[in-house]
Protein backbone atom coordinates (compact mmCIF):
# COMPACT_ATOMS: atom_id res chain seq x y z
CA UNK A 1 0.00 0.00 0.00
CA UNK A 2 1.60 3.45 -0.69
CA UNK A 3 1.40 6.56 1.75
CA UNK A 4 -0.85 8.95 1.09
CA UNK A 5 2.22 11.90 0.06
CA UNK A 6 3.71 9.30 -2.94
CA UNK A 7 -0.21 8.83 -4.15
CA UNK A 8 -0.87 12.01 -4.16
CA UNK A 9 2.65 12.71 -5.83
CA UNK A 10 1.96 10.15 -8.19
CA UNK A 11 -1.60 11.57 -9.10
CA UNK A 12 -0.23 15.40 -9.52
CA UNK A 13 2.56 14.28 -11.72
CA UNK A 14 -0.01 12.29 -14.24
CA UNK A 15 -2.20 15.48 -14.02
CA UNK A 16 -0.71 18.72 -16.50
CA UNK A 17 -2.68 22.12 -16.13
CA UNK A 18 -5.99 22.91 -18.81
CA UNK A 19 -5.29 25.38 -21.65
CA UNK A 20 -5.47 28.70 -21.13
CA UNK A 21 -8.72 30.58 -22.76
CA UNK A 22 -9.48 34.41 -22.47
CA UNK A 23 -12.64 35.28 -20.48
CA UNK A 24 -14.50 38.18 -19.20
CA UNK A 25 -13.13 40.03 -16.16
CA UNK A 26 -16.65 39.11 -13.79
CA UNK A 27 -15.90 35.54 -15.36
CA UNK A 28 -12.07 35.37 -14.17
CA UNK A 29 -12.78 35.54 -10.02
CA UNK A 30 -11.81 31.87 -8.83
CA UNK A 31 -9.74 31.49 -11.91
CA UNK A 32 -6.20 31.12 -12.07
CA UNK A 33 -3.54 33.38 -14.61
CA UNK A 34 -2.45 31.77 -17.20
CA UNK A 35 0.21 34.68 -17.46
CA UNK A 36 0.66 37.76 -15.72
CA UNK A 37 -1.71 40.74 -16.21
CA UNK A 38 0.49 43.84 -17.36
CA UNK A 39 -0.83 47.06 -16.40
CA UNK A 40 -1.68 48.70 -19.59
CA UNK A 41 -1.58 52.19 -17.93
CA UNK A 42 0.18 53.94 -14.86
CA UNK A 43 -2.61 55.12 -11.91
CA UNK A 44 -2.54 57.25 -10.91
CA UNK A 45 -2.26 58.78 -14.32
CA UNK A 46 -1.17 62.33 -13.14
CA UNK A 47 -0.68 63.36 -9.39
CA UNK A 48 -4.28 64.24 -8.32
CA UNK A 49 -5.71 65.28 -4.79
CA UNK A 50 -6.50 62.83 -2.41
CA UNK A 51 -8.81 65.20 -1.20
CA UNK A 52 -11.65 68.23 -1.55
CA UNK A 53 -9.89 71.53 -1.03
CA UNK A 54 -7.98 73.70 -2.65
CA UNK A 55 -4.43 73.01 -4.82
CA UNK A 56 -1.91 75.91 -3.90
CA UNK A 57 2.20 76.36 -3.54
CA UNK A 58 2.87 75.14 -0.02
CA UNK A 59 5.15 78.01 0.36
CA UNK A 60 2.20 80.69 -0.11
CA UNK A 61 -0.52 78.81 2.34
CA UNK A 62 0.60 80.07 5.86
CA UNK A 63 -1.40 80.10 8.21
CA UNK A 64 -3.58 83.32 8.02
CA UNK A 65 -2.62 83.70 4.24
CA UNK A 66 -5.04 84.65 1.52
CA UNK A 67 -5.47 83.18 -2.01
CA UNK A 68 -6.94 84.24 -4.67
CA UNK A 69 -9.24 80.99 -5.77
CA UNK A 70 -8.29 81.17 -9.92
CA UNK A 71 -10.17 77.82 -11.40
CA UNK A 72 -11.41 74.65 -10.37
CA UNK A 73 -9.97 71.01 -11.20
CA UNK A 74 -12.94 68.66 -10.48
CA UNK A 75 -12.52 64.82 -10.71
CA UNK A 76 -12.09 64.11 -14.72
CA UNK A 77 -11.96 68.22 -15.71
CA UNK A 78 -8.14 69.03 -15.28
CA UNK A 79 -7.81 73.02 -15.01
CA UNK A 80 -6.10 74.21 -17.97
CA UNK A 81 -4.04 76.81 -16.85
CA UNK A 82 -0.95 77.32 -13.66
CA UNK A 83 -1.16 78.54 -9.79
CA UNK A 84 0.93 81.35 -9.90
CA UNK A 85 2.52 82.84 -6.53
CA UNK A 86 -0.41 83.90 -4.10
CA UNK A 87 -3.17 81.76 -6.03
CA UNK A 88 -5.54 78.98 -5.97
CA UNK A 89 -7.47 76.11 -7.30
CA UNK A 90 -10.63 75.18 -6.04
CA UNK A 91 -10.09 71.23 -5.91
CA UNK A 92 -11.93 68.02 -5.54
CA UNK A 93 -10.61 64.14 -4.58
CA UNK A 94 -9.08 62.53 -7.72
CA UNK A 95 -9.00 65.76 -9.58
CA UNK A 96 -5.42 66.46 -11.27
CA UNK A 97 -3.01 68.77 -9.63
CA UNK A 98 -2.93 71.79 -11.60
CA UNK A 99 1.02 73.14 -12.74
CA UNK A 100 2.48 75.20 -10.09
CA UNK A 101 0.63 73.58 -7.17
CA UNK A 102 2.02 71.36 -5.25
CA UNK A 103 0.07 70.69 -2.31
CA UNK A 104 -3.56 70.78 -1.19
CA UNK A 105 -5.34 72.78 1.53
CA UNK A 106 -7.78 70.92 2.93
CA UNK A 107 -11.46 72.45 2.54
CA UNK A 108 -11.66 71.70 6.85
CA UNK A 109 -8.79 74.01 7.51
CA UNK A 110 -9.80 76.72 5.03
CA UNK A 111 -12.91 79.81 4.90
CA UNK A 112 -13.85 81.32 0.93
CA UNK A 113 -14.80 84.51 0.91
CA UNK A 114 -17.53 86.01 -1.26
CA UNK A 115 -14.30 88.21 -2.84
CA UNK A 116 -13.04 85.21 -4.46
CA UNK A 117 -10.35 84.86 -2.08
CA UNK A 118 -9.39 81.88 0.60
CA UNK A 119 -7.83 82.07 3.88
CA UNK A 120 -5.37 79.82 5.28
CA UNK A 121 -6.62 78.84 8.23
CA UNK A 122 -3.78 75.63 8.67
CA UNK A 123 -0.42 75.95 7.03
CA UNK A 124 0.05 73.19 4.51
CA UNK A 125 2.89 70.98 4.66
CA UNK A 126 4.64 70.65 0.84
CA UNK A 127 3.23 67.76 -0.69
CA UNK A 128 0.22 67.20 1.63
CA UNK A 129 -2.57 65.27 0.41
CA UNK A 130 -1.51 64.64 -3.08
CA UNK A 131 -1.36 61.48 -4.61
CA UNK A 132 1.90 61.10 -6.71
CA UNK A 133 1.18 59.30 -10.77
CA UNK A 134 2.51 56.01 -10.56
CA UNK A 135 1.38 55.50 -6.78
CA UNK A 136 -0.55 52.28 -7.30
CA UNK A 137 1.06 50.94 -10.28
CA UNK A 138 3.25 51.65 -13.48
CA UNK A 139 2.40 50.70 -16.88
CA UNK A 140 4.34 47.82 -18.42
CA UNK A 141 4.33 46.37 -14.65
CA UNK A 142 2.97 42.79 -13.69
CA UNK A 143 0.38 43.70 -11.29
CA UNK A 144 -0.84 39.95 -11.61
CA UNK A 145 1.51 36.86 -11.80
CA UNK A 146 0.82 34.18 -13.78
CA UNK A 147 -0.37 30.85 -11.52
CA UNK A 148 -2.48 32.69 -9.44
CA UNK A 149 -6.20 31.99 -7.96
CA UNK A 150 -8.11 35.45 -8.92
CA UNK A 151 -9.72 37.36 -5.93
CA UNK A 152 -12.08 40.05 -6.13
CA UNK A 153 -9.18 42.66 -5.01
CA UNK A 154 -7.43 41.00 -8.56
CA UNK A 155 -10.21 41.38 -10.63
CA UNK A 156 -10.50 45.23 -8.92
CA UNK A 157 -6.87 45.55 -9.74
CA UNK A 158 -7.02 43.98 -13.11
CA UNK A 159 -9.97 46.29 -14.55
CA UNK A 160 -7.76 49.29 -12.67
CA UNK A 161 -5.03 48.30 -14.71
CA UNK A 162 -7.44 48.38 -18.14
CA UNK A 163 -8.31 44.97 -18.65
CA UNK A 164 -11.41 43.45 -19.96
CA UNK A 165 -10.31 40.18 -20.70
CA UNK A 166 -7.55 38.02 -18.69
CA UNK A 167 -6.30 34.48 -20.11
CA UNK A 168 -7.22 32.19 -17.56
CA UNK A 169 -6.65 28.06 -17.48
CA UNK A 170 -10.14 26.61 -18.06
CA UNK A 171 -12.09 25.53 -14.69
CA UNK A 172 -11.05 21.37 -15.25
CA UNK A 173 -14.12 19.58 -16.29
CA UNK A 174 -14.56 16.82 -13.80
CA UNK A 175 -17.27 14.03 -14.82
CA UNK A 176 -18.44 12.56 -11.57
CA UNK A 177 -19.46 9.18 -12.02
CA UNK A 178 -21.23 6.72 -9.34
CA UNK A 179 -21.26 3.16 -9.45
CA UNK A 180 -23.43 0.50 -7.91
CA UNK A 181 -26.64 -1.34 -8.24
CA UNK A 182 -28.02 -0.13 -5.57
CA UNK A 183 -27.83 3.70 -5.27
CA UNK A 184 -30.49 5.66 -6.52
CA UNK A 185 -30.55 9.72 -7.12
CA UNK A 186 -32.08 11.60 -4.25
CA UNK A 187 -36.14 12.14 -4.84
CA UNK A 188 -36.18 8.83 -7.25
CA UNK A 189 -37.86 5.26 -6.12
CA UNK A 190 -35.20 3.26 -4.39
CA UNK A 191 -34.60 -0.23 -5.45
CA UNK A 192 -35.27 -2.71 -2.81
CA UNK A 193 -32.50 -3.21 -0.46
CA UNK A 194 -30.97 0.46 -2.04
CA UNK A 195 -29.47 3.92 -0.85
CA UNK A 196 -29.79 6.82 -1.83
CA UNK A 197 -26.55 7.94 -3.83
CA UNK A 198 -24.39 10.93 -1.77
CA UNK A 199 -21.15 10.67 -3.12
CA UNK A 200 -22.41 12.20 -6.23
CA UNK A 201 -23.95 15.34 -4.81
CA UNK A 202 -21.04 15.99 -2.60
CA UNK A 203 -18.33 15.08 -4.94
CA UNK A 204 -19.77 17.74 -7.38
CA UNK A 205 -20.04 20.78 -4.43
CA UNK A 206 -16.15 19.96 -3.77
CA UNK A 207 -15.30 19.86 -7.42
CA UNK A 208 -16.90 23.17 -7.33
CA UNK A 209 -15.16 24.55 -4.07
CA UNK A 210 -11.60 23.41 -5.62
CA UNK A 211 -12.62 25.70 -8.87
CA UNK A 212 -13.92 23.01 -11.08
CA UNK A 213 -16.70 22.51 -13.41
CA UNK A 214 -18.54 18.93 -12.25
CA UNK A 215 -20.24 16.66 -14.68
CA UNK A 216 -22.71 14.88 -12.85
CA UNK A 217 -22.96 11.24 -15.11
CA UNK A 218 -26.07 8.91 -14.72
CA UNK A 219 -25.90 6.19 -11.99
CA UNK A 220 -23.99 3.69 -13.66
CA UNK A 221 -24.92 0.01 -12.14
CA UNK A 222 -22.76 -2.78 -11.29
CA UNK A 223 -22.24 -4.12 -14.99
CA UNK A 224 -18.97 -3.65 -16.61
CA UNK A 225 -20.38 -2.97 -19.98
CA UNK A 226 -22.25 0.37 -18.34
CA UNK A 227 -19.40 1.47 -16.63
CA UNK A 228 -17.51 1.17 -19.55
CA UNK A 229 -19.87 3.09 -21.48
CA UNK A 230 -20.12 5.71 -19.34
CA UNK A 231 -16.80 5.82 -18.45
CA UNK A 232 -16.23 6.06 -22.22
CA UNK A 233 -18.73 8.84 -22.57
CA UNK A 234 -16.62 10.59 -19.96
CA UNK A 235 -13.55 10.91 -21.95
CA UNK A 236 -13.89 14.67 -23.09
CA UNK A 237 -13.61 15.31 -19.47
CA UNK A 238 -9.72 16.84 -17.49
CA UNK A 239 -10.48 14.34 -15.37
CA UNK A 240 -12.97 11.15 -14.58
CA UNK A 241 -14.05 10.91 -10.81
CA UNK A 242 -15.53 7.14 -10.29
CA UNK A 243 -17.00 6.64 -6.92
CA UNK A 244 -18.01 2.84 -5.59
CA UNK A 245 -16.79 -0.12 -7.12
CA UNK A 246 -13.33 -0.05 -5.78
CA UNK A 247 -12.94 -3.15 -3.33
CA UNK A 248 -12.40 -6.21 -3.66
CA UNK A 249 -16.09 -7.30 -3.92
CA UNK A 250 -16.85 -9.40 -6.75
CA UNK A 251 -19.46 -6.55 -7.64
CA UNK A 252 -16.64 -4.20 -7.25
CA UNK A 253 -16.15 -3.83 -10.91
CA UNK A 254 -14.39 -0.59 -11.84
CA UNK A 255 -10.73 -2.11 -12.94
CA UNK A 256 -12.58 -4.96 -14.04
CA UNK A 257 -15.06 -2.89 -16.30
CA UNK A 258 -11.92 -0.01 -17.65
CA UNK A 259 -9.59 -2.86 -18.31
CA UNK A 260 -10.95 -3.76 -21.55
CA UNK A 261 -11.47 -0.13 -22.50
CA UNK A 262 -7.55 0.79 -21.81
CA UNK A 263 -7.22 1.64 -18.81
CA UNK A 264 -4.00 1.58 -17.32
CA UNK A 265 -3.08 1.53 -13.64
CA UNK A 266 -1.34 3.33 -11.93
CA UNK A 267 -2.12 2.18 -8.50
CA UNK A 268 -4.63 1.31 -5.74
CA UNK A 269 -5.10 0.97 -2.32
CA UNK A 270 -3.28 3.26 0.12
CA UNK A 271 -2.65 3.27 3.83
CA UNK A 272 -4.97 5.55 4.81
CA UNK A 273 -8.17 5.08 6.64
CA UNK A 274 -10.81 6.25 5.36
CA UNK A 275 -10.18 5.31 1.73
CA UNK A 276 -8.19 2.44 1.54
CA UNK A 277 -9.05 1.12 -1.84
CA UNK A 278 -8.40 4.48 -4.19
CA UNK A 279 -7.78 3.54 -7.56
CA UNK A 280 -5.75 5.88 -9.94
CA UNK A 281 -4.57 5.43 -13.56
CA UNK A 282 -5.64 6.45 -16.73
CA UNK A 283 -8.09 5.72 -19.67
CA UNK A 284 -6.95 6.82 -23.04
CA UNK A 285 -5.74 10.43 -22.09
CA UNK A 286 -8.05 10.96 -19.60
CA UNK A 287 -6.98 10.54 -15.50
CA UNK A 288 -9.11 8.65 -13.45
CA UNK A 289 -9.58 8.69 -10.22
CA UNK A 290 -11.77 5.90 -8.58
CA UNK A 291 -12.82 6.75 -4.84
CA UNK A 292 -14.22 4.06 -2.71
CA UNK A 293 -18.01 4.17 -1.98
CA UNK A 294 -18.45 4.71 1.74
CA UNK A 295 -19.52 8.37 1.63
CA UNK A 296 -16.84 9.62 4.05
CA UNK A 297 -14.11 7.88 2.13
CA UNK A 298 -15.03 9.07 -1.07
CA UNK A 299 -15.08 12.65 0.54
CA UNK A 300 -11.32 12.36 2.49
CA UNK A 301 -10.36 11.04 -0.76
CA UNK A 302 -11.66 14.08 -2.07
CA UNK A 303 -10.32 16.50 0.23
CA UNK A 304 -6.31 14.47 -0.09
CA UNK A 305 -6.61 14.17 -3.44
CA UNK A 306 -9.17 15.67 -5.34
CA UNK A 307 -8.54 19.11 -4.66
CA UNK A 308 -4.71 19.20 -4.94
CA UNK A 309 -5.55 17.28 -8.65
CA UNK A 310 -8.15 20.37 -9.22
CA UNK A 311 -5.32 23.16 -8.44
CA UNK A 312 -3.17 21.55 -10.10
CA UNK A 313 -5.39 21.09 -13.47
CA UNK A 314 -6.25 24.79 -12.58
CA UNK A 315 -2.85 25.91 -12.90
CA UNK A 316 -1.31 25.52 -8.93
CA UNK A 317 1.22 23.65 -7.96
CA UNK A 318 -1.35 21.34 -6.23
CA UNK A 319 -0.30 21.85 -2.58
CA UNK A 320 -1.61 19.62 0.42
CA UNK A 321 -4.74 20.74 2.11
CA UNK A 322 -3.56 22.81 4.74
CA UNK A 323 -2.59 21.62 7.99
CA UNK A 324 -2.80 23.23 11.61
CA UNK A 325 -1.90 22.85 14.79
CA UNK A 326 -4.45 21.78 17.81
CA UNK A 327 -4.88 19.75 20.77
CA UNK A 328 -6.59 16.53 21.47
CA UNK A 329 -9.33 16.91 23.62
CA UNK A 330 -9.90 13.19 24.47
CA UNK A 331 -7.08 10.61 24.59
CA UNK A 332 -6.64 9.11 21.24
CA UNK A 333 -5.63 5.48 20.31
CA UNK A 334 -2.04 4.03 19.29
CA UNK A 335 -2.46 3.71 15.40
CA UNK A 336 -1.95 0.54 12.55
CA UNK A 337 0.39 1.25 9.57
CA UNK A 338 -2.79 3.29 7.95
CA UNK A 339 -2.59 7.16 8.58
CA UNK A 340 -6.50 8.09 9.98
CA UNK A 341 -8.05 11.10 9.26
CA UNK A 342 -10.74 11.63 12.43
CA UNK A 343 -13.70 13.56 12.27
CA UNK A 344 -13.60 16.12 14.85
CA UNK A 345 -15.06 18.96 16.92
CA UNK A 346 -13.18 21.86 16.64
CA UNK A 347 -13.28 24.55 19.62
CA UNK A 348 -11.38 27.74 20.46
CA UNK A 349 -9.14 26.91 23.59
CA UNK A 350 -10.56 28.26 27.25
CA UNK A 351 -7.30 30.33 27.51
CA UNK A 352 -4.92 31.01 24.96
CA UNK A 353 -3.20 28.06 22.66
CA UNK A 354 -4.35 26.36 20.07
CA UNK A 355 -7.89 25.27 19.36
CA UNK A 356 -9.06 22.00 20.92
CA UNK A 357 -10.34 18.60 18.45
CA UNK A 358 -12.50 16.33 19.70
CA UNK A 359 -13.11 13.36 17.76
CA UNK A 360 -16.35 11.20 17.09
CA UNK A 361 -16.50 8.42 19.50
CA UNK A 362 -17.70 6.33 16.30
CA UNK A 363 -15.81 6.95 13.32
CA UNK A 364 -17.20 4.46 10.66
CA UNK A 365 -17.33 5.30 7.23
CA UNK A 366 -20.89 4.90 6.29
CA UNK A 367 -21.72 8.00 8.66
CA UNK A 368 -22.22 11.39 6.71
CA UNK A 369 -23.61 12.98 9.66
CA UNK A 370 -20.65 12.97 11.70
CA UNK A 371 -18.65 14.63 8.32
CA UNK A 372 -21.07 17.24 7.96
CA UNK A 373 -20.64 18.22 11.93
CA UNK A 374 -17.18 17.68 11.90
CA UNK A 375 -14.90 21.23 11.86
CA UNK A 376 -11.95 19.46 11.15
CA UNK A 377 -9.83 15.81 10.57
CA UNK A 378 -7.40 15.33 12.75
CA UNK A 379 -4.08 13.63 11.41
CA UNK A 380 -2.76 9.94 12.84
CA UNK A 381 0.06 9.28 10.80
CA UNK A 382 0.82 5.42 10.55
CA UNK A 383 2.31 3.81 13.44
CA UNK A 384 1.16 7.08 15.64
CA UNK A 385 1.64 5.92 19.23
CA UNK A 386 -1.71 6.41 21.71
CA UNK A 387 -1.73 10.13 23.17
CA UNK A 388 -3.36 11.48 26.26
CA UNK A 389 -5.94 14.72 25.63
CA UNK A 390 -4.21 17.86 25.27
CA UNK A 391 -0.88 16.26 23.26
CA UNK A 392 -0.58 18.42 20.13
CA UNK A 393 -1.94 17.37 17.19
CA UNK A 394 -1.95 18.39 13.28
CA UNK A 395 -5.31 19.11 11.93
CA UNK A 396 -7.20 19.67 8.57
CA UNK A 397 -10.17 22.68 8.80
CA UNK A 398 -12.78 21.48 7.02
CA UNK A 399 -14.41 25.50 6.36
CA UNK A 400 -11.07 26.65 5.08
CA UNK A 401 -11.56 24.04 2.12
CA UNK A 402 -14.85 25.23 1.48
CA UNK A 403 -16.28 22.45 2.15
N1 LIG B 1 -13.10 -7.79 2.05
C1 LIG B 1 -12.94 -6.47 2.00
N2 LIG B 1 -14.01 -5.69 1.94
C2 LIG B 1 -13.88 -4.37 1.92
C3 LIG B 1 -12.58 -3.80 1.94
C4 LIG B 1 -11.47 -4.65 1.96
O1 LIG B 1 -10.31 -4.21 1.96
N3 LIG B 1 -11.70 -5.98 1.96
N4 LIG B 1 -12.46 -2.45 1.97
C5 LIG B 1 -13.56 -1.75 2.59
C6 LIG B 1 -13.36 -0.34 2.48
S1 LIG B 1 -12.14 0.31 3.41
C7 LIG B 1 -14.16 0.45 1.71
S2 LIG B 1 -13.93 2.13 1.72
C8 LIG B 1 -15.21 -0.10 0.88
C9 LIG B 1 -15.08 0.52 -0.50
O2 LIG B 1 -15.74 -0.24 -1.38
P1 LIG B 1 -16.09 0.15 -2.87
O3 LIG B 1 -15.34 1.32 -3.35
O4 LIG B 1 -15.98 -1.08 -3.66
O5 LIG B 1 -17.58 0.65 -2.72
P2 LIG B 1 -18.91 -0.19 -2.78
O6 LIG B 1 -18.69 -1.56 -2.31
O7 LIG B 1 -19.48 0.01 -4.11
O8 LIG B 1 -19.73 0.63 -1.71
C10 LIG B 1 -19.32 0.73 -0.37
C11 LIG B 1 -20.46 1.35 0.43
O9 LIG B 1 -20.69 2.66 -0.03
C12 LIG B 1 -22.02 2.80 -0.47
N5 LIG B 1 -22.07 3.66 -1.65
C13 LIG B 1 -21.57 3.36 -2.85
N6 LIG B 1 -21.80 4.38 -3.72
C14 LIG B 1 -22.45 5.31 -3.04
C15 LIG B 1 -22.96 6.59 -3.38
N7 LIG B 1 -22.82 7.09 -4.62
N8 LIG B 1 -23.55 7.32 -2.42
C16 LIG B 1 -23.68 6.83 -1.18
N9 LIG B 1 -23.21 5.63 -0.79
C17 LIG B 1 -22.62 4.87 -1.71
C18 LIG B 1 -22.47 1.41 -0.79
O10 LIG B 1 -23.84 1.27 -0.73
C19 LIG B 1 -21.75 0.61 0.25
O11 LIG B 1 -22.46 0.63 1.46
O12 LIG B 1 -15.11 -1.49 0.80
C20 LIG B 1 -14.91 -2.14 2.05
N10 LIG B 1 -14.98 -3.57 1.87
O1 LIG C 1 -11.18 2.99 3.75
MO1 LIG C 1 -12.72 2.44 3.92
O2 LIG C 1 -12.72 3.91 3.24
O3 LIG C 1 -12.05 2.44 5.59
O4 LIG C 1 -14.18 2.66 4.71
Amino acid sequence: MLSVEEARARILAALAPTAPETVSLPEAWGRVTAEPVVARLTQPPADVSAMDGYAVRAADAQEGARLRVIGSAPAGRPFAGAVGPGEAVRIFTGGFLPAGADSILLQEDAEAGADGMVLVKETVRHGRWVRRRGLDFAEGEAVIPAGRRLSARDIGLAAASNHAWIAVHAAPRVGILATGDEIALPGDPIPAGGIVSSNAHALAALVRAGGGAPVVLPIAPDDTAAIAAAARAAQGCDLLVTTGGASVGDHDLVQQALGPEGFALDFWKIAMRPGKPLIFGRLGRTPVLGLPGNPVSALVCGVLFLLPALARLSGLPGDPPRTRRAVAGAPLAANDRRQDFLRARLEEAAEEGPPVATPFPVQDSSMLATLARADALILRPPHAPALPAGAPVEVIVLGELGL
